[in-house]
């Protein structure tokens, strides 16, 4: 990466974050960053987020290696739009950041450079380049969506060695089905609580101050930006729609059996998230599950870790991140070992079985 420069296009939370870990792991590379706001770019800037502010974003474009477009969806298909017809360097690398991909995905094939795109499952309701955190994306999965099969993921990758995150690849459409369930619809529900919620309040004024624990647990993502989550919406409308009857179906489920004092099935109800919530991984930032994590049973005694990423090494598996997630004495703790795709998951889980007596499991 020495001598490289990287323009990030959006210098708000998911922009200047990056900006930030780049910077970290690449010192030699320069950053400049382009934002239509002058004051974000200013204070991008004086604190040092990014080195260089261009002229224009056509200037900044044809001096750089990479581009980020890691403004709100709509707007980085225009930009990659009008990249498309400017003079720019051989071997531009262009990448995304934007919350939904078949769109963009569709747009990058008509496109003269190399496009990859790429999805990072940790951000914030908060937004703006003073929302900038350079952990942000410590163990939180980056989705690749690569559907060109550009041979040159690890480059980028590579370029984001500083955000410490994971990766799994998907393909555009299972991205949006995926982020459809995880993230869309949640947030449409806790804006939809919050609205309701408000409703309510014009009729009980007082009900606002009562806003306990569970009310602000699942609608603190109603605070996002509202013109990222309309882009969003409008870029997955399909997959919405079906996950909006999917919904609508289980709540009409959960009246009928309070019409029908159907106490057993709402026990159920609450137990089957109970156990499902209480399984999600631990210690994980991102909210996409741990697609190709195994957990290992091992015995609490020293060279436990060796041994384990021993016998991987041996099988030349390799892993893309490690984690003991229990460690108390005489107590067997759980080692998360990762892997960057389900083949090699599969074949460390035969591996360690077949040579040792731990238990492993995928979750
Ligand atoms: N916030 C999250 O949790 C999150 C997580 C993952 C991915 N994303 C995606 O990353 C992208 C950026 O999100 P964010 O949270 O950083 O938003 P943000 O609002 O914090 O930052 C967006 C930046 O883009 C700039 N911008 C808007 N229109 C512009 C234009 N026409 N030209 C130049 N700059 C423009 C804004 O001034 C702002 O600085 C979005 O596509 C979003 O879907 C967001
Ligand atoms: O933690 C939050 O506030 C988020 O909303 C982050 C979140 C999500 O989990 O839905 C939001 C949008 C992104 O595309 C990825 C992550």
């Amino acid at each position: 990466m020495t001598g490289k420069t990287i323009m990030i296009v959006g210098l708000g939370l998911i922009g200047a974050s990056l900006a930030k870990c780049i910077k970290i792991d690449h010192p030699d590379t320069q950053v400049i960053g382009w934002d239509y706001s002058d004051s974000t770019k200013r204070i991008a800037k004086k604190i040092g987020i990014v080195d260089e502010i261009p002229h224009s974003f056509e200037e900044g474009a044809k001096m750089s290696d990479v581009i980020i477009l890691a403004t709100p969806v709509s707007i980085s298909i225009d930009y990659l739009n009008q990249l498309s017809s400017l003079s720019l360097k051989e071997n531009l690398l262009v990448s995304d950041t934007g919350s939904t991909k078949k769109d963009i995905m569709q747009q990058a094939k008509e496109m003269p450079f190399d496009f990859i795109g790429a999805h990072p499952m940790a951000g914030s309701h908060k937004s703006g380049v003073t929302a900038a955190d350079e952990n942000l994306f410590e163990n939180a999965y980056f989705i690749i969506t690569n559907d060109r099969h550009i041979n040159r993921v690890e480059e980028l990758t590579q370029l984001y060695s500083g955000t410490h995150a994971k990766y799994v690849e998907l393909t555009s459409d299972e991205h949006d089905e995926v982020t459809a369930m995880l993230s869309h619809l949640p947030h449409i529900i806790a804006s939809g609580l919050v609205n309701q919620a408000d409703a309510f309040n014009q009729e009980h004024p007082r009900a606002k101050q009562l806003a306990a624990g569970g009310f602000r647990d699942i609608t603190r993502i109603a605070s996002s930006d509202p013109k990222m989550w309309t882009d969003i919406l409008m870029s997955n409308r399909t997959t919405l729609v079906q996950e909006l009857d999917d919904w609508q179906k289980q709540m009409s489920q959960v009246k009928q059996w309070l019409l029908s004092k159907d106490s057993d099935a709402i026990y159920d109800f609450f137990e089957r998230a109970k156990e499902t919530r209480d399984q999600l991984p631990i210690h994980q930032k991102g909210s996409i599950p741990a697609f190709y994590d195994l957990f290992v049973d091992v015995p609490d005694k020293p060279g436990i870790i060796a041994e384990v990423t021993g016998l991987l090494g041996e099988a030349n598996i390799s892993i893309i991140n490690l984690k003991i997630l229990e460690t108390r004495e005489d107590i067997i703790g759980v080692l998360q070992v990762s892997f960057k795709n389900d083949h090699d998951l599969l074949q460390a889980k035969e591996c360690i079985e077949s040579h040792t007596d731990y238990v492993c499991r995928i979750q």
